[in-house]
């Protein structure tokens, strides 16, 4: 496979994360040229590309208010309309419905029904869209059988401000919530969060830190507000990732059930760049999903680079063989006014 150009298109944060210049290095060594993709700029004049990898996440949120990103959006949209050809890792419709909890929380819901021979669920949650039900949420909490301590992340998934987020003990505390937002019955899990990281056909798992068992049922304990990330990286520690009490160690999750997810994921969201966060329930041991993450680190998956490049190639291979209409290549992206109505 020679002469094949990639195009990056990544915010300098995640271009740093990913360590890009590594990367473009390991493909030159593979006959792959990497080219980083300047939005700014016309993209037919740093075309033409035979896949593009991007991760638009902040580009389409902040489209929402700021029309220099719309614009942007606009740009890639129309340069990829324009390409049918070239192959987009991940479709932008697929991705940009896991930007919203509100979507993701669907998907994450509807696994139980599709997976019914694994026992893998999602906890209750209920979706906050603006102030005005502020006065309704405690009936909304016991229609959909949610139990106290509750989990309350922004509807937006991705994005520094989205990681902040609370957990509350009591109905009185649900005054503390910012719509729009989710409240989630909170999963005990003894401290251990499952991360699964998708490249394609691939996938790898690794432990992190977690948030610590609470007491289940209503208490008069003030809401604690966090940053998932003070819990849930590599090397977080903090005294809501120490357990109180001893406890046994949990199972990890049964590697068939974690790979018939990962296939049915794959399969619903059309996308091969994605991470899911599992947790295992200390009482039932039930395999349960927390989270889906667009194009996550990757921190901890031994080999990512040569995982990445293989997944180019094979994706490029089935292009070649199938012809330019092939499924995930570009044209399968929405129109700019679609994209930024989605949020
Ligand atoms: N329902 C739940 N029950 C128990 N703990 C939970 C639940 N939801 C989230 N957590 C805890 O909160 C952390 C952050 O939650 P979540 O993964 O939804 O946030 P995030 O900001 O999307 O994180 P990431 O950066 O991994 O994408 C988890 O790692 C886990 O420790
Ligand atoms: O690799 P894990 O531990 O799963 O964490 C990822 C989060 O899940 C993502 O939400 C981060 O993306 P955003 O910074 O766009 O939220 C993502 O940031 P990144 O895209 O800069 O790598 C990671 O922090
Ligand atoms: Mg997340």
């Amino acid at each position: 496979m020679s002469g094949r150009r990639v195009g990056f298109c990544l915010s300098d944060k995640k271009r740093r994360r990913m360590n890009l210049d590594a990367f473009a290095e390991f493909c030159e060594g593979h006959g792959v040229e990497v080219v980083e993709i300047d939005l700014s700029q016309p993209l037919g004049a740093q075309g033409p590309f035979d896949v593009i990898i991007h991760k638009l996440s902040d580009v389409i949120v902040e489209a929402e208010h700021n029309s220099q990103s719309q614009q942007l959006l606009a740009n890639f949209q129309s340069y990829v309309s324009a390409h049918p050809s070239t192959i987009l890792l991940d479709p932008l419709p697929a991705m940009t419905q896991l930007l919203d909890r509100f979507a993701s929380y669907r998907i994450m819901s509807e696994l139980h029904n599709s997976l019914r021979d694994w026992r893998i669920c999602s906890p209750p949650y209920l979706e906050i869209h603006s102030a005005t039900e502020l006065p309704s949420i405690q009936q909304g909490v016991t229609a959909q059988n949610l139990s106290f301590p509750l989990i309350c992340k922004t509807r937006v998934a991705h994005g520094s401000l989205s990681h902040e987020m609370s957990l509350i003990f009591s109905a009185d505390s649900l005054a503390d919530i910012r719509p729009p937002c989710v409240l989630q019955s909170f999963v005990n899990h003894g401290a251990v969060l499952h991360k699964v990281f998708v490249v394609g056909d691939r996938h790898y798992c690794v432990e992190r830190p977690s948030l610590k068992n609470f007491p289940s049922g209503p208490c008069d304990r003030k809401t604690i507000f966090f940053n998932s990330h003070q819990v849930s990286k590599p090397e977080s520690s903090s005294d809501l990732t120490a357990l109180d009490e001893e406890m046994p160690c949990l199972p990890p999750p049964s590697s068939e059930a974690v790979a018939a997810l990962v296939r049915e994921l794959r399969a619903q969201l059309g996308m091969a760049l994605f991470g899911v966060d599992v947790i295992i329930n200390i009482h039932t041991h039930t395999l349960t999903v927390i989270d889906i993450n667009i194009f996550p680190g990757y921190e901890g998956v031994p080999q990512f680079f040569s995982s990445l490049l293989s997944h180019i190639e094979s994706v490029l291979d089935k292009h070649s063989s199938a012809g330019p209409q092939a499924a995930g290549s570009a044209s399968s992206a929405p129109s700019p006014a679609a994209a930024s109505r989605l949020l």
